[in-house]
């Protein structure tokens, strides 16, 4: 199951500092459907015209903490409450929400553990809420024949290494391990679990936990989680059944039996190290010797006074497991500003969670599991932990965390893909039952004996029914033929059984023999203890190393990969640049073509010009000159000509020639049409231009002192 919480938008975000980055970008669209908003999304993801994504539970941004424990929440501890084993855990970014939703934010560390518990806060997350509901729900039940066991352990799971949060900081660490046993199930070895009575208790206990646990600054978070936390509550419900002195109840020796399939204790079940308070997993009682039946000498006995046994007690033992994960936010190291011994978690928290994934990818995929030989559970601690929760008996509640401001929307597209794969895995549920006595040779051995027994009896006594001569069968009454018959059936199945037990107590038998065996070598075995101990210390820590280098690689790669984008981004770039380039090359070409042109006309017009002002001179010699004298007491160079509306003025120095080419801004006479039309030029009328500017101040915009 996959719940999505919106996380309202962060107005103090020091990173999304730029208004843009903080429109919503993600909208709820009903209670179980969500959009991301194309325009807004990254340019990986512009594909598709709209993202919406459908969940079994979506949560906007004005949802409660009581709302979300109620719809959510609240199912999956009623489930444990039956002795199921249920996972409760947070994913996505960081800062998103994860540890205000599972109520392992200083939020909770807020609550006062002398409350009742009941009126609790609005900001209170899940395991205070969860822990009050256990013990409220335990306290009702007034049954006499159970007995309840409840207790809690806290793990952390930090930079690759296993640590028991609820550890005596004072006594020697004990290194917790993960171990598989025959049956694949998970254990957690020398994890503490600490026995508790009250709601209170585990507050505090939880409270004690949050306190050791690694959190630090970051740009993204001012108290982000550097690490992934499990609290585990363990459930055991111990329930006797005692059958009375009734007629022989062949085939059911305890009322639950039919239902109950002997099993060994299922996964997550902390294997726990027998020291201070731990308290152990409950092992079976042993159970009573079984009465020997009394063998009736006739008939009519049989019938009279039915077989009756002494009664007897059987217990059935209900272990579960609920698993709260906070898990550290995944987080891009640029964006959180990560350096030193934070980029060293970052590291870490990306390479757990990029183990998840594909372990959540596999196993979302049915055809795909089924093909691969093995799930990567060994990729990282976290999945190894967490392995049950996953792809075995438990059932899952994934809360993904995301925020709908537009600068975290890549993030957000990446938590809603990783949960919609997560929604597709299909777990096997199954009540994890132990009858007493189940994994005792000698018990085993009773019952076999016992069975026997009452086999023999019933067959003695419808060997007796049969032969008897005073009653011959065919005179028998009809109800005295269906108890017959019935006793027959029972019989064969009472045979069906026996030989099933004695196959089971074989096979107990050879286990025996094998462990007798090797408590022969115990003493060898005691002698190896330490060295294996140190074996797997160095084991462990190796493969904490290899996990740590595998990390860093895929931090590496992911690195690699962003670079090789940037690089091609950059390259897209440059070639838009550099036929932009071209462009302007063949528009400058164009231009010069045309200056060459427009070059080779003026110096026509030059030279034609040239020859009609040395005429003008021979005419106006007067006029000419004292122009010319005038122009130099100004320190301004001689306008050539005027043509089409333009004034074309040639430099002073001839080796540094330049034109500029200026629009009339009044003709001669000062007429708009006569500028349109254009002029020629004529030393009177350069004279009276020369004047107006002179006296409007407009000469020296006009000429060319520099070239332009
Ligand atoms: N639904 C919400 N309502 C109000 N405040 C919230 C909500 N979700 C988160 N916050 C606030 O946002 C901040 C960051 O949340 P939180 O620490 O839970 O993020 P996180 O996902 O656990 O981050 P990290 O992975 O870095 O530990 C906290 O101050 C928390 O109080």
């Amino acid at each position: 199951m996959v719940a999505v919480r919106m996380r309202p938008d962060a107005v103090d975000d020091p990173t999304q500092t730029v208004s843009r980055f903080l429109r919503p970008a993600v909208a709820a669209i009903s209670s179980n459907s969500l959009v991301v908003e194309p325009s807004m999304a990254p340019a990986g993801f512009r594909d598709a015209k709209q993202h919406s994504f459908t969940f079994d539970r979506v949560y906007d941004l004005d949802s409660k903490q009581e709302e979300v424990y109620r719809e959510s929440v609240d199912p999956l501890v009623q489930r444990f409450l039956s002795g199921y084993n249920t996972t409760v855990f947070a994913y996505g970014q960081t800062s998103s929400g994860k540890s205000y939703s599972m109520g392992t934010s200083e939020e909770s560390e807020c609550i006062s553990i002398d409350d009742s518990l009941s009126n609790l806060d609005e900001r209170v997350g899940i395991i205070p809420r969860a822990a009050q509901q256990i013990c409220a729900t335990l306290s009702q039940l007034d049954d006499e024949a159970v007995d309840y066991k409840l207790s809690v352990s806290f793990l952390e799971l930090y930079n690759e290494e296993m640590i028991d949060l609820l550890a005596d900081p004072e006594e020697e660490r004990i290194p917790v391990q993960i171990r598989e046993t025959r049956a694949g199930d998970i254990v957690w070895m020398g994890l503490r679990q600490h026995t508790v009575c009250t709601a209170q208790d585990m507050v505090r206990l939880l409270q004690d936990g949050m306190a050791m646990r690694q959190t630090h600054e970051t740009d993204m978070n001012a108290a982000s989680s550097r690490s992934h936390a499990i609290f585990s509550v363990t459930l055991t419900q111990s329930r006797r059944h005692v059958q009375e002195a009734t007629p022989l109840n062949l085939g059911r020796a305890s009322p639950e039996k039919s239902s109950v399939f002997p099993r060994t204790p299922r996964s997550g079940i902390p294997t726990l190290t027998g020291r201070g308070q731990h308290s152990r997993n409950p092992s079976p009682t042993r159970p009573q010797t079984p009465t020997r039946p009394q063998t009736p000498t006739r008939l009519a006995r049989v019938r009279a006074t039915p077989v009756r046994r002494a009664p007897e007690e059987t217990t059935v033992t209900t272990t579960s497991k609920l698993h709260f994960v906070d898990l550290a936010g995944s987080e891009r190291l640029k964006r959180t500003a990560a350096v030193g011994d934070r980029a060293k978690e970052g590291i870490a928290i990306n390479s757990g969670l990029h183990a998840l994934g594909n372990v959540i990818s596999l196993l979302s995929n049915p055809i795909r599991s089924k093909k691969a030989s093995y799930i990567p559970y060994r990729d990282s601690k976290l999945t190894r932990l967490l392995q049950d929760s996953l792809g075995g008996n438990s059932q899952t509640l994934m809360i993904a965390c995301v925020s709908t401001t537009e600068g975290n929307v890549s993030e957000t597209l990446n938590t809603l893909q990783y949960a919609q794969r997560a929604r597709r895995i299909c777990n096997t549920l199954e009540r994890n039952q132990v009858e007493a006595g189940w994994d005792n040779v000698e018990y085993l051995q009773g019952q076999v004996l016992r069975l026997r027994k009452e086999l023999e009896l019933v067959r003695s006594s419808n060997e007796l029914v049969i032969a008897s001569p005073q009653k011959p069968s065919a005179m028998l009454p009809t109800e005295h033929e269906q108890e017959l018959l019935s006793w027959q059936e029972k019989c064969t199945a009472l045979s069906r059984k026996n030989v099933e037990l004695t196959t089971e107590l074989l096979q107990r038998e050879q286990e025996r023999q094998q462990s007798q065996q090797s408590a022969g070598n115990h003493d060898f075995l005691a002698a190896a203890e330490p060295v294996i101990m140190e074996y797997e210390k160095t084991v462990d820590g190796l493969e904490s190393q290899i996990n740590m280098l595998k990390a860093a690689v895929s931090y590496s790669e992911q690195v690699i990969h962003e670079q090789t984008e940037n690089m091609k981004q950059v390259t897209d770039r440059a070639e838009t640049a550099e036929r932009q380039l071209d462009t302007l090359r063949e528009t400058l070409r164009d231009l010069h073509e045309r200056l060459e042109e427009r070059n080779s006309r003026i110096e026509g017009l030059e030279a034609q010009f040239r020859r009609g002002s040395s005429s003008h001179a021979t005419s106006y010699p007067n006029t000419t000159a004292s122009l010319a004298s005038r122009r130099a007491s100004l320190g301004i160079d001689t306008p050539q000509r005027s043509f089409g509306g333009i004034l074309v003025y040639k430099g002073r120095n001839p080796s540094q020639r330049t034109y500029r080419v200026a629009l009339h801004s009044r003709g001669p006479s000062g007429s708009d049409a006569e500028n349109a039309e254009g002029s020629r030029y004529t030393p009177e009328y350069e004279k009276k231009a020369l004047d107006r500017r002179q006296s409007d101040s407009l000469v020296q915009p006009m000429y060319p002192h520099n070239s332009s």
